[in-house]
């Protein structure tokens, strides 16, 4: 497999305060990976040690195969980057900003840019100072993709956008990834992330606490699930089924949580005649609060192997 980024033990420590420790990683060419984490997690430190804004501690990081310091030019002409703290002149026009900025990496057509600016809504001749935060983030996501990159890094790209353009950006994702684009995107909302990654990483006080695929983390997530029976039946028969947690009933009405395959739950409501059953879709953000209650009670989370 194609590695397109590659770090290793990759740790950067501000003075005595920690912002990464230890971050072994590979991304694959072709996915997208979903970089989550709380607010100080280490996901911009992390993206910064990636274009050479930063220099590590410790550990090394390679990104299309170059190393970020001794390539760093190189390295940026092939990379689409949305820094998480986007800002350019004011009295620039958003178009006038686009085609400096792309000129760097050698430029664009003005009508891809018209293109990119008309899918999110973006006024090309608008003033940057006149723009609201979420419109100045449209120039920083089009700047990303305007020469479309073999590598997109997105600092909390879908920050400030309403939910109209964060929906034309995700499929901006996807098509990116159909056109055997790698896209690295950092967030904080796990139901934007499912949506559109291949794989998750969890970063919390820097370092990784689960890193899998979006498929095996929904496959172990909690579902609710309520069953309606003919007739009432005791929650003490489903209470301690494999998988099956907070069990109780109300009338002829189960209602659980299953964590993982719901086949023992099913198996035990066969016994009896189910007249309805809801199972909701698995919920991943309820995984990563787990992630984020395992910082608050200053435990540590299990760390999944990477598939
Ligand atoms: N320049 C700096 N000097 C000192 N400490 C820093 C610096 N940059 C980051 N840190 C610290 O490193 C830790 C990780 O910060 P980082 O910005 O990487 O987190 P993040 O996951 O991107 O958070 P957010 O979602 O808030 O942007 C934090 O504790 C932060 O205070």
């Amino acid at each position: 497999m194609d590695t397109v980024i590659e770090l290793d033990r990759l740790t950067k420590n501000y003075g005595r305060r920690r912002g990464l420790s230890g971050l072994t990683l590979d991304i694959h060419r072709g996915e997208v990976f979903g970089f989550l984490g709380p607010n100080g997690a280490g996901k911009s430190t992390t993206i910064r040690l990636l274009l050479d804004l930063i220099r590590p501690t410790e550990g090394t990081a390679r990104v299309l195969g170059l190393d970020p310091h001794a390539d760093a030019v190189r390295l940026h002409r092939r990379v689409g980057y949305l820094p998480g703290d986007f800002v350019v002149p004011g009295r620039w026009t958003a178009g006038e900003c686009l085609e400096y900025l792309t000129s760097l990496r050698g430029g664009v057509s003005r009508a891809r840019l018209t293109a990119l600016a008309g899918r999110l809504d973006l006024d090309l001749g608008a003033r940057i100072r006149s723009l609201s935060k979420g419109n100045r983030q449209k120039v920083g996501i089009v700047q990303a993709f305007a020469h479309e990159p073999e590598l997109l890094i997105l600092d909390e790209p879908t920050s400030g956008l309403d939910p109209l353009v964060q929906q034309t950006f995700l499929r901006m994702v996807t098509e990116a990834r159909a056109a055997g684009q790698t896209v690295f995107m950092s967030s904080h909302i796990m139901s934007e992330v499912e949506r559109v990654a291949d794989r998750v990483g969890i970063i919390r006080e820097g370092r990784l606490v689960t890193l899998d695929t979006v498929a095996a983390l929904r496959e172990h997530a909690v579902r609710r699930v309520r069953l309606t029976f003919d007739r009432p039946v005791p929650a003490e028969g489903f209470a301690h089924l494999p998988g099956v947690v907070d069990a109780s009933t109300q009338g002829t009405t189960l209602h659980c949580r299953v964590e993982g395959s719901p086949d023992a739950l099913l198996k035990a409501a066969a016994r009896h005649t189910v007249t309805d059953l809801l199972s909701e879709e698995p919920d991943l953000e309820e995984l990563f609060f787990t992630y984020y209650e395992g910082a608050e009670n200053g435990h540590e989370a299990g760390l999944t192997p990477g598939r």
